[in-house]
């Protein structure tokens, strides 16, 4: 099928639909009128969709961890763990890399061998393995609204079966679950790929089931300064709406520097209303997800709990609708239940208690919002020159170019020719702006304050730089200063 950002018929779909369920037995199970009823019995409280409008009404900030593990009734366990000792307001169903690379065969054997070993061998849920009604398990043993998180460039299976068990929210999109988690899947499949799980999502809107998209904010969650995150998650935005998705989160990754961080909350939120009304998709509810720092953490838990309160005191202050939630364990690989459990709570106490402050609208948060714009606009309006009007071809064509660049992507597909690194403030600036279509002021606005940070160090702006911002958190610190 020919890459456009056009709504797909239902002959389109159905075509491709065949051919999807065909990908493992357990697709045979979906049956998508079943599906519409059984979601239409998922009483308010648990769909994710209506919990975000209640608490974007509200000006709430939830919690929301990831969590996965190999086997049904240990997954259930651990989700409501954290629903009542952790306190999550929102619960995941965090996806196994076997399945996230659509190796079913491989996350059999990872049950199988779980079974035997009685301990999750996988490194999260294995949805399409455990099929329609092995996933209706878990949506009908836990009480809260649950959404899918993984990272695959080819979801559209995964999207079928657990839609059809009842999850009522699911992560992803045809960028960012491609340049960075795929070396090598072309950009024109993944994004196709994307447009049949947002044109399913869409269908069941067209039954009145109400299903939360949520495109990956973070990219590489390394240094991805926010104008780029941006741009993404506009772009994944509109082709979602194009679907006929109704509700969206769309989302950002923790830099460290607070003004920048909250000014980025606020500057996504402003780009998503001015582009998504230039659009006419007035009627898409926005919300946004603030993930707490996603790079390198502290080995020492103590200094772990101090990032991820960096994290939730970020979030609280920039009033996004959730946040992602981290655990002491970051550094160590998939958490215990306790750690996941321990960041939440640390979490939603810095939430709470910042739920009646918010940062000063100072002159210096102002310029910080125009700045991310600004850059956002430039790199939008040459996506849509490049496609000639069209956002999906504009994308393939921005990433060729390098007018769009992800720092630190596997992909072949992202030219990595842009250089993030830290301002003196530890704000995330560019040392290298590739071929990013910036304006002269703007592109003078980096080196300038990359090079101001070179005269407070001592040093000349360097590679040096950017490798010390790289591992400066996990040192306990935010910039990476010469030693
Ligand atoms: C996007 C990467 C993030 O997802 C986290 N993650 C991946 N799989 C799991 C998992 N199974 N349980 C909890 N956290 C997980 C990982 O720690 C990292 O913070």
């Amino acid at each position: 099928m020919e890459l456009k950002n056009r709504q797909w018929t239902h002959d389109q779909f159905n075509a491709v639909r065949q051919e999807v369920l065909n990908h493992w037995p357990t697709g045979k199970e979906v049956d998508f009128a079943a599906a519409v009823k059984y979601h239409e019995a998922i009483p308010a409280k648990r769909q994710f969709a209506k919990r975000l409008v209640k608490a974007k009404k509200n000006g709430e900030t939830l919690t929301q961890p990831r969590a996965g593990v190999a086997l049904i009734d240990e997954h259930i366990k651990l989700l409501n763990y954290l629903l009542t000792e952790g306190e999550a307001d929102l619960l995941p169903t965090t996806i196994d890399s076997y399945t996230r690379q659509n190796q079913y065969k491989e996350a059999q054997n990872g049950i199988e061998e779980s079974l035997k070993a009685g301990r999750s061998l996988l490194n999260g849920f294995p949805a399409v393995n455990h099929g329609v009604a092995g996933v209706r398990r878990v949506v009908e043993s836990v009480n809260a609204p649950l959404q899918v998180r993984h990272g695959t460039p080819d979801a559209r299976l995964l999207a079928e079966i657990t839609l059809a068990a009842g999850y009522t929210s699911y992560e992803g999109g045809g960028i960012s679950y491609n340049i960075p988690y795929a070396k090598e899947v072309s950009l024109e499949k993944t994004i196709l790929d994307w447009q049949y799980c947002d044109r399913l999502v869409g269908l069941y809107a067209e039954h009145g089931i109400e299903i939360n998209r949520e495109p990956f904010g973070p990219l590489t969650g390394t240094l991805v300064p926010p104008s780029i995150s941006h741009s993404v998650a506009v772009i994944e935005g509109l082709l979602a709406v194009e679907q006929g998705v109704k509700n969206l989160t769309l989302g950002y990754g923790q830099c460290g520097n607070l003004l920048q961080d909250v000014a980025a909350i606020q500057a996504l939120e402003q780009l998503a209303e001015e582009y998504f009304s230039k659009h006419s998709c007035a009627d898409c509810i926005l919300t946004t997800v603030f993930h707490q720092w996603m790079g390198g953490f502290p080995q020492d838990e103590s200094k772990a709990f101090g990032v991820i309160s960096w994290g939730a005191a970020t979030a609280g202050l920039a009033k996004a609708t959730k946040v992602i939630v981290k655990t002491p364990h970051e550094a160590l690989g998939i958490p215990t239940k306790e750690a996941n459990a321990q960041g939440l709570k640390a979490t939603k106490q810095l939430i709470s208690m910042l739920s009646d402050q918010a940062l000063p609208a100072t002159k210096e948060l102002e310029d910080e919002i125009n700045i991310i714009k600004a850059e956002a606009r430039c790199i939008l309006n040459k996506v849509v020159e490049l496609g000639q009007g069209d956002y999906a071809l504009g994308a393939v064509r921005a990433f060729a170019a390098g007018v769009l660049d992800v720092p630190f992507a596997p992909s072949k597909y992202s030219l990595n020719k842009i250089l993030p690194a830290r301002d003196n403030n530890g704000a995330v600036r560019l040392f290298d702006v590739g071929n990013l279509p910036f304006t002269p002021d703007l592109i003078a606005f980096h080196h300038d304050k990359i090079n101001e940070r070179a005269k407070a160090e001592g040093r000349d702006p360097s590679f040096q730089m950017v490798i010390d911002d790289i591992y400066a958190i996990s040192k306990g610190r935010l910039v990476g200063r010469p030693r």
